[in-house]
């Protein structure tokens, strides 16, 4: 077969830990004929890897360079970012992009304006960083109904986890670790949240079941409350703490959608999924199980995401949406009896249990830990309540032998309340 030589040029927005990885993989691959036509940055003052005259501080220099073939939106700040993708696709032209915030809030318009005016968007570097599940949902799941989809989505979440159960350290000295290797967002809030893990499941959503959902309107927490407590009873559990986002196959054409720390035992697949790395279960009606593993975040796994992205859509790939021409899905919580930790100051703990009367399973003696059961719709309804509160909430997953854990928190002399 005869090799196929052009001359290509990306113009590249935003060059920090991303746009680093990217020019990386790029340099690395010159001899495939791709090569940086322009770099936009912000801030004059920086120090840099490339000198100053690689650099323009004015974006409407890429975006209106007719010589540029595909612009790498990698920037941190979500209105500039979107602002780039409209523009650009308005124009026509291909772009690619790791901005989850963004493709997540905006997603059912950035489609839209790419039938309008003939551009391409591409995203896979925006969901767990080099795992390529996106192609994989359209490619090979394009056609089959999904069970479930559910994994581990945020790499600096899942790093401070291990971190906790490995070295039992403090949150913020791991929290400091993910940011200074790369893996956190600039506002690392969105890590810790859940949010990030959000965003991705809502594009998981569109690409596994053709739901086009907002991320205000799913039910999420985070683990930025998480206490060494949690950890502990975890550990004795013979379970890991996970953030955990799931998409299921619900009755009457629903799915039911939530990021929620969960109690994973050894038994589960996402259990040895440990630091950056994500992993993402995806169960078929037909193809029954597969699981997916890789780097999360990080400069080189994402550029490479990025860069795939980039070598595809030069071939001619573009997302088809098979199934949001074909499904109707709805979103919903979820409405099935879930076993849920809560766990704060004992007096917030007392009004919570006021205020949602659930059927308490059981409390430890000093009010700080319950395990108690509600629906997933039960906590949105109070999510925003309970964030406030600083409490911290954790699903226990009916695998989890249930019968284990009076016996747990009954040797911390809890007090069995209830039984279902
Ligand atoms: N880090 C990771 O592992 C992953 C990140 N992502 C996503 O990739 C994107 C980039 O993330 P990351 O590289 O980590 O972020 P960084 O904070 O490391 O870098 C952001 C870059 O964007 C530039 N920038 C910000 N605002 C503007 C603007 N208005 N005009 C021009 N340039 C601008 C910054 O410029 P300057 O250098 O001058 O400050 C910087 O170069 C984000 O959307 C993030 O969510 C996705 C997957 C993984
Ligand atoms: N901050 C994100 C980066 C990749 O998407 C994460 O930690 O997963």
């Amino acid at each position: 077969m005869k090799i196929q030589k052009f001359k290509k040029r990306i113009g590249l927005i935003g060059f920090g830990c991303v746009g680093q990885g990217l020019y990386d993989v790029v340099e690395a691959n010159r001899h495939l004929g791709w090569e940086i036509g322009s770099i936009c940055v912000k801030d004059k003052e920086k120090p840099r890897s490339l000198p100053a005259s690689a650099f323009t501080y004015d974006v409407q220099e890429v975006l209106q360079d007719s010589s540029i073939d595909i612009i790498a939106e990698l920037i941190s700040e979500p209105k500039e970012a979107l602002a780039i993708l409209r523009q650009a696709l308005q124009q026509g032209k291909t772009v690619v992009s790791a901005n989850k915030k963004v493709i997540a809030e905006n997603l059912p318009e950035l489609i839209q304006l790419q039938q309008r005016h003939g551009g391409v968007l591409l995203y896979e570097a925006s969901v767990c960083g080099s795992i390529p599940v996106l192609r994989t949902l359209e490619a090979y799941y394009g056609s089959e109904p999904l069970v479930e989809v559910r994994g581990i989505l945020n790499g600096s979440s899942n790093y401070i986890l291990s971190k906790l159960h490995a070295e039992h350290g403090s949150f913020q000295s791991a929290l400091a670790q993910a940011q200074e290797l790369g893996f956190a967002e600039a506002d690392p809030s969105l890590d810790v949240e859940g949010t990030d893990a959000l965003h991705k499941l809502c594009i998981l959503a569109a690409h596994a079941y053709g739901l086009l959902v907002h991320p205000d309107d799913v039910l999420h927490f985070g683990i930025q409350h998480i206490t060494s407590e949690a950890v502990e009873l975890a550990d004795a559990l013979g379970c890991r703490i996970k953030l955990v986002g799931s998409l299921k196959a619900a009755r009457d054409g629903q799915v039911a959608l939530q990021v929620l720390p969960t109690l994973i035992p050894e038994t589960d697949t996402l259990f040895d999924v440990e630091a950056e790395f994500n992993g993402l279960e995806i169960e078929g009606q037909f193809a029954g199980k597969q699981f997916l593993k890789g780097r999360g975040a990080g400069s080189h796994p994402t550029g490479s995401a990025v860069w795939a992205d980039i070598s595809a859509v030069v071939r001619g790939y573009r997302y088809t949406y098979p199934k949001l021409c074909t499904s109707q899905a709805r979103a919903t919580s979820g409405d099935e009896q879930t076993t849920i930790l809560l766990q704060g100051e004992p007096d917030r703990i007392a009004e919570i249990l006021q205020l949602l009367q659930p059927a308490i399973r059981h409390q430890a003696s000093d009010h700080s830990q319950v395990i108690l059961s509600l629906t997933p719709h039960e906590l949105k309804v109070h999510q925003t309540y309970l964030k406030k509160q600083g409490i911290f909430v954790a699903a226990i997953p009916a695998k989890v032998a249930l019968d284990i854990v009076p016996e747990v928190l009954n040797s911390k002399e809890a007090i069995p309340v209830g039984s279902l």
